[in-house]
């Protein structure tokens, strides 16, 4: 079975609220410095009108989805099911699945180009600049390992780290994740966790080499609704504690509404509205949008709308 570093890590081979009809191609140019030296405004991800197409069937799947991200910000992605959200991060990771291709647009990490990547600098820059939680964490875990050995493994491989202190600091991030007593997760096995705590488990992992892009898609789909939130607030503290940029990929309006700056809404490949999460959710243009909406009400987006708007009204005081 592949490590963890190898399928997390390796194997992965505004402006105003806007009913999109035509893709937005004015996200400038991307910088060429590392991020990390860079102002916090400057673009750690770009991506531009990028259509993926299926090579076997001959047909475009995703048609033509813009963003830029810059550090501490976070881009909700929503949508039906096949929508394309999930090639969308896909390509965006390098790992579009056999017979996909971009065959357009254009996307930067950090300032660089993605479409001439070889497999080592995707090596380099899986990790360490980008990475990626997914939903059912078990899969991405080895089962016959202990978890924080696999952790410890992706310290050694990403930042070269001697074994004792890859320990120490694997232990250090299952304490960043809030996992109580963390000496003793690091020596479980996977099948002796909780959901939650494996999916806790495999954002340590995938923020273990200090990424400045977090891709997390469905990540907390499968959790009930008090895990899911801690595991959102533990995004959430990240992004302002580290200056990580996250994509959010959900089908819950409610997910995407407590965490995003912006949101693009997607329907059948394509980006029906774009604009600043409240915007989008307070008045949206597009009725497909309306329609989720509508449709999430019930599972209490009230809520987090009523927020919104109790927030609005006191910076506006
Ligand atoms: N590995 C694959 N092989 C064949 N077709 C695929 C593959 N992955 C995606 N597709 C097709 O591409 C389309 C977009 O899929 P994608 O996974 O991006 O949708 P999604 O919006 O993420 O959906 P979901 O919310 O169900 O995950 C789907 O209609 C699907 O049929």
């Amino acid at each position: 079975m592949a490590t963890l570093s190898e399928k997390v890590l390796t194997e992965a081979e505004q402006d105003s609220s806007s009913v999109v009809e035509e893709p937005n191609t004015s996200t400038g140019t991307g910088p060429t410095e590392p991020v990390r030296q860079a102002s916090p405004s400057t673009p750690v991800l770009s991506v531009r009108d990028v259509r993926i197409s299926d090579q076997a069937a001959g047909d475009e799947i995703v048609h033509g989805v813009s963003f830029t991200l810059t550090p501490g910000r976070a881009v909700g992605i929503v949508g039906e099911s096949g929508s394309g959200k999930t090639l969308t991060c896909r390509a965006t990771l390098g790992i579009l699945p056999a017979h996909f291709e971009v065959t357009a647009g254009s996307i930067e990490i950090d300032g660089q180009d993605i479409s001439g990547f070889s497999s080592a600098q995707w090596t380099a820059l899986r990790g360490a600049t980008i990475s990626a939680v997914f939903q059912d964490p078990a899969s991405y875990l080895n089962p016959s390992i202990r978890v924080g050995a696999q952790i410890a493994e992706v310290l050694r491989v990403k930042k070269g780290l001697k074994r004792r202190e890859a320990r120490e600091e694997a232990i250090d991030l299952l304490r960043a994740v809030h996992l109580r007593d963390p000496e003793l997760v690091y020596s479980q096995y996977t099948y002796e966790l909780s959901g939650g705590m494996l999916q806790r488990v495999l954002i340590a992992a995938a923020i273990a080499a200090d990424p400045r892009i977090l891709i997390a898609d469905e990540a907390t789909t499968a959790l009930d609704v008090t895990v899911q939130a801690e595991i959102l607030d533990l995004l959430a503290d990240l992004r302002e504690r580290t200056g990580l940029a996250l994509v959010l990929v959900s089908h819950d309006l409610a997910v995407v509404a407590q965490l995003c700056d912006e949101v693009l809404v997607m329907r059948q490949g394509e980006v029906v509205e774009q604009g600043p999460t409240h915007e989008v959710l307070h008045k949206p243009r597009h009725e497909y949008t309306r329609l989720l909406i509508a449709e999430h009400e019930q599972y209490g987006l009230d809520k987090f709308l009523a927020a919104e708007t109790a927030d609005a009204v006191e910076e506006d005081a």
